[in-house]
């Protein structure tokens, strides 16, 4: 008997142990609800419409049990239910996406929400406050000394260097000739190679074997950090610094890091020396603003005319056109200009603003031309037009593309644009508000702190701008298909303030690394583009892999060769 009393009375001891500590953690969770409910943002959020969310978690752990190829199917099938705004929670941080040109010209096109979501932060560690994801006087200083570095003049310069690494493509894949490979990791290669090249003056003939660790370092860090994306456990820091990937990260730093301050540092020295001696580099203003032959109205490619509708900070003096000049990197350019007192830069705003140059110029450039080469590799008659038209600027000659060149690539350039359209490299832009935005939209008002997800993928997809918007047309940037659609309907590159500050580079680049691989070869797909398995990273993928074969070319035009 006396057991029985004694147990009994150890149950309720050890059931209060139990029941105060549950009972107290229940009313905090059903407080914390109630103000979530009664918030500001709760009740303008509720207005718009988004998956049931569930209390504290929200939509999180639907989103949480997603592999990055799930993830874009999601957020599509999203859309197909609740329109072109959706509002979805994960935990009390409230997102929305928007896929309408009015909605995202508002938030684009303004000179106040500037602000990167909270979701670049893993970039930090890597870019510091680089461009990418800098803010505020900060960022539009820096903005405003790199944007002229990205001159056409500057661009002109870097033709050959274009020319070397694409040829030094073509070499490297004749040896996959008749077979199927992934042809992304050939261009993710040159891309690094270009970049170095471009934005810190080390070339092939003069880098050691400290510019191949960096080009692998900068490739597998891109890859820690879309982990970090899509991986919801490793976005907390504690979490992360436990995982393998952090002791990767800091030694993958390590290379990154110590190879720019090395250059920055033997370029400073150099310059010093230079100077010394009395040689001076042209500066930034006379390779971009002395007069000389004027660049032809009808020079101007047709995504001048494309991105015209949001003019941004890129358009300026190109008719002073001044031809090919000395070439200089971009990191020689902001040495130069914070030597000579024009621009108050530090030697570690410099090493930031170059490592999101390569960062920013890497994947993205890497992503876009694998798209367009597999795209041709299935659509054979716009390959064939495209091979015609590079018949008729070069004939069956081996010589290097020049900048006139490029000009003349129109049929090419509406190819790179239609791929741009379909697959676009950087598929969602992220903003954090700082005030309450009234969109086009139903008039819905989205509340400051919200994280604004624009979704390019998904706008690019809109029967309202696009006729058959799923097919691979290049004719949709026919001059007189694109005038009347809505400039924000077409945004791969961003649009407004902050858009791409490499969007000419990266065009231009493309149109020679493009045509220099299709004079030698011919693409072939095998997989249809719905079959196309997409990934929904920082940077769009296909996860699979870009899959191709290449086969030689016969330097003949088509309608002969058939
Ligand atoms: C096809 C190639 C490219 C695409 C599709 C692309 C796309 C974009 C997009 C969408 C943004 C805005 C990102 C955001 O707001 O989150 C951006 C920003 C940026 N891009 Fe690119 N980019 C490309 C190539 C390049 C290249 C080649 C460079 C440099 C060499 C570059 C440098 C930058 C920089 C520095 C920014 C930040 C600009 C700022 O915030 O002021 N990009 N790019």
């Amino acid at each position: 008997m006396t057991s029985l009393v004694d147990e009994t009375e150890g149950y309720h001891v050890n059931s209060r142990v139990i029941f105060y500590p549950l009972l107290g953690l229940t009313t905090a969770i059903w407080i914390l609800y109630r103000w979530q409910q009664n918030s500001h943002m709760h009740k303008l959020a509720e207005l718009i419409p988004g998956p049931a969310p569930i209390p504290i978690f929200g939509n999180a752990l639907t989103l949480m049990r997603k592999d990055p190829h799930e993830l874009v199917n999601l957020a599509l099938g999203y859309a197909q239910t609740f329109g072109n705004v959706v509002r979805v929670w994960l935990g009390s941080k409230l997102i929305v996406f928007l896929a309408d040109a009015d909605d995202i010209e508002i938030i684009l096109n303004s000179h106040v929400h500037i602000d990167k979501a909270t979701e670049y932060k893993f970039f930090k560690p890597w870019l510091g406050e680089g461009l990418l994801i800098s803010s505020g006087p900060k960022w539009r200083s820096h903005r405003k000394m790199i944007a002229p570095t990205f001159h056409i003049n500057i661009l002109k310069s870097f033709v050959g260097i274009f020319n070397q690494n694409s040829n030094n493509v073509v070499e490297k894949l004749k040896s996959e000739v008749g077979k199927t490979f992934d042809v992304h990791d050939y261009m993710s290669g040159t891309t690094v190679d270009i970049l170095l090249e471009t934005a810190m003056g080390i070339s092939r003939k003069t880098q050691d074997e400290s510019g191949f660790d960096y080009a692998m370092a900068v490739m597998k860090m891109c890859d820690i950090i879309h982990q970090r994306h899509y991986k919801f456990w490793m976005r907390s820091e504690i979490v992360f610094k436990l995982t393998s990937f952090f002791k990767q990260q800091t030694k993958l730093l390590g290379i990154i890091h110590g190879l720019t301050n090395k250059v920055i540092k033997n370029k400073k020295e150099t310059y010093l020396e230079n100077k010394a001696k009395g040689i001076i580099p042209p500066t930034l203003e006379e390779l971009t603003h002395n007069s000389g032959e004027i660049l032809a109205n009808n020079a101007k490619t047709l995504s001048d005319t494309v991105f015209k509708g949001y003019r941004d900070d890129l358009d300026f003096n190109d008719e002073n056109d001044v031809g090919e000049k000395k070439r200089l990197a971009f990191l020689d350019l902001m040495i130069e200009s914070s030597q000579n007192g024009t621009n108050k830069i530090s030697d570690h705003e410099i090493k930031e603003e170059v490592d999101t140059i390569m960062f920013e110029g890497h994947d993205t450039t890497a992503a876009g031309s694998s798209f367009v080469l597999c795209l041709l590799g299935i659509h054979q008659d716009v390959q064939a037009r495209v091979y015609d038209e590079l018949y008729q600027i070069f004939g069956d000659s081996d010589r290097p593309a020049t900048f006139a060149d490029t000009l003349e690539m129109k049929y090419l350039e509406r190819v790179i644009l239609e791929s741009l359209r379909l697959y676009p490299p950087v598929p969602v832009i992220a903003r954090k508000l700082n005030r309450d935005v009234t969109i086009s939209t139903k008039n819905y008002v989205i509340p400051a702190g919200t994280t604004v997800v624009i979704g390019t993928f998904k706008l690019h997809r809109q029967p309202k701008y696009y006729k058959d918007p799923e097919v691979f047309n290049p004719d949709n940037f026919l001059p007189e298909n694109t005038q009347n659609r809505h400039y924000y309907s077409y945004i791969p590159f961003s649009a407004g303030p902050r858009s791409c500050v490499g969007r000419k580079y990266a065009l231009l680049k493309l149109k020679i690394l493009l045509s220099t691989i299709l004079r030698n070869f011919r693409t072939i797909s095998e997989i249809p583009e719905k079959e196309f398995k997409l990934q929904g990273d920082i940077i769009l993928k296909r996860a699979e892999g870009f899959q191709m074969k290449v086969e030689p070319r016969k330097r003949v035009p088509t309608n002969v060769a058939r």
